[in-house]
């Protein structure tokens, strides 16, 4: 198995019983990421998690839960390669492009839909024809064909926020972090986006989701609880997933 630290391209439950974020091994050939003992603080500041063992790898939706403040957006960082964990090891093998989506949709407001998610698929050297037939099949799968054609400025929150995971996907990355999808999104567009994240898990992509979304928890194929791994149990954090 190969294994490196990543050359970045970017930067840009049914629930809980607790044995199931403990490590699994991962296939050979597919990408993995794996947590060894990893803890993470910010100087001498309380520990926000430790301990944390698990293996990532692709077909399924990974929930990175937990209080407000318990870390998660930290332990994406450190999962992407850009934060290195105080302790313990994170091993990626066969990770190389890595895509990180964020709470907030950015796009471009007078360019279409489809223009959005055929321009990654462009840049992999994809004829126009060929590109625009892979952008409706990837789109189909966010239900966003029927607004293909709109512009961006004209997408409701959850299309847009959709869209944007239809991008990432376009780019064929080996790791999809996201981060909050649902939040400020009404719980009816909420529930939108949470349907489409299953369909995520069956890419070639390692999808890892953070979230205090409690319905958003529950949509995905698996989940790892920052709740369980905190050592310091004063810490001000407050728990809304359940
Ligand atoms: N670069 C940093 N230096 C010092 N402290 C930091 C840094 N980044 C984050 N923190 C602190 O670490 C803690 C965890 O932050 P993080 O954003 O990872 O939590 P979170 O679980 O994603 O929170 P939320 O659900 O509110 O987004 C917070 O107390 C935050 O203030």
């Amino acid at each position: 198995m190969s294994t490196s630290i990543l050359p970045l391209e970017t930067v840009a439950d049914p629930v809980p019983t607790r044995p199931i974020d403990s490590a699994r091994p991962a296939a050979g050939g597919i990408p993995s990421v794996t947590g060894e003992h990893v803890g993470h603080r910010f100087a001498d500041g309380p520990w926000l998690f430790r301990d944390l063992d698990f293996t990532l790898t692709t077909g399924e939706a990974v929930g990175l839960c937990g209080p407000s403040g318990s870390g998660k957006s930290t332990l994406l960082s450190i999962i992407a390669g850009f934060e290195p964990p105080a302790e313990g090891t994170i091993r990626r093998s066969r990770v190389n492009r890595v895509r990180w989506v964020f709470q907030n949709p950015h796009g471009m407001p007078r360019r279409t839909a489809i223009d959005h998610v055929v321009q990654p698929l462009l840049g992999q050297g994809i004829d126009r024809t060929q590109a625009e037939d892979e952008a409706i099949a990837i789109m189909s799968t966010f239900h966003l064909t029927k607004v293909a054609a709109r512009e961006f400025r004209e997408l409701s929150g959850g299309e847009a926020q959709r869209l944007m995971l239809a991008r990432a996907i376009a780019s064929k990355p080996d790791l999809l972090l996201v981060d909050e999808p649902t939040a400020q999104l009404d719980q009816r567009t909420a529930n939108d986006i949470d349907s489409t994240l299953t369909g995520l898990a069956q890419g070639d992509a390692i999808v890892v989701i953070a979230t205090h979304d409690p319905n958003t928890r529950a949509a995905c194929t698996r989940v790892i609880d920052l709740a369980w791994h905190n050592p310091n149990p004063n810490i001000d954090t407050k728990d809304d997933t359940r």
